[in-house]
């Protein structure tokens, strides 16, 4: 479900790297981040980083502005995953010269109680956009929020998988596609290779994502 071009594994390292070097990566093995799906883990993505460093957004944006040219030509919105995909459609949209909207997690309790802000109308086909899919709850709860008010939802791009089978079956099962610039495997790799974890952090990264529930049931 996950795809990556032959241009896109080169894109895929060098994000990875990219992220490496703004320290969006940490690892804390024995005080375990608590990710929003509720899940205790070793490790953290904080691609939010990525907005303070035009190089790194400005690759991430040209990145997701090429899958959609070529895989979703008939795009006719692009729509941020709040909170930390909101900025990367802004810079998509602009550089595709279409509309731009944002999906909250959840309606807002006052005002207009939008959970879908911008201009769309039913029918429009939209690509979401999202920082990073961890159990794609997030991802899905929001093209499900699309879908139910009327739009047709082409796909989700995301910067980063984890590349959970559970995550990839749920979207496979909303028949939602999901493509990513980088993933966890590729991290690792890049991890590795520029010297910013051990063998032994990575035998352990390893060891939790074969079992990220078990992990997490320990710190509980
Ligand atoms: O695939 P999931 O299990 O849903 O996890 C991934 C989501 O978690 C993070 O958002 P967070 O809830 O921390 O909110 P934020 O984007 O507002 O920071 C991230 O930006 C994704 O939206
Ligand atoms: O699942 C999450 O909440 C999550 C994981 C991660 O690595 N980074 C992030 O921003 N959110």
């Amino acid at each position: 479900m996950t795809r990556q071009t032959a241009n896109g594994a080169e894109l895929s390292r060098e994000i990875a790297r990219r992220l490496l070097a703004i320290h969006a990566v940490e690892l804390r093995p024995n005080d375990p981040f608590t990710w929003s799906s509720g899940l205790k883990s070793p490790i953290y993505c904080d691609n939010r980083l990525t907005m303070s460093y035009p190089e790194v957004r400005g690759l991430i944006a040209d990145g997701f502005a090429s899958i959609i040219r070529e895989r979703y030509p008939e795009c006719e919105a692009v729509a941020g995953i709040a909170t930390g995909g909101i900025p990367h459609a802004a810079w998509t949209a602009e550089r595709l010269g279409l509309p731009m909207l944002y999906v909250r997690d959840k309606a807002k309790g006052h005002g207009k109680t939008n959970q879908i802000e911008g201009a769309f109308r039913p029918g429009q086909k939209v690509v979401l956009i999202e920082d990073l899919v961890s159990t794609g709850g997030s991802s899905l709860r929001a093209a499900v929020a699309v879908r139910d008010a009327g739009c047709e939802v082409l796909g989700t791009i995301a910067i980063f998988t984890y590349e959970f089978p559970q995550a990839e079956a749920a979207f496979a099962e909303q028949g939602i596609p999901l493509q990513t610039l980088s993933s966890y495997s590729v991290l690792l790799e890049a991890a590795l290779e520029a010297g910013s974890i051990t063998e032994e952090d990575a035998a352990l990264l390893r060891g939790w994502k074969n079992d990220p529930e078990g992990y997490s049931r320990r710190f509980a």
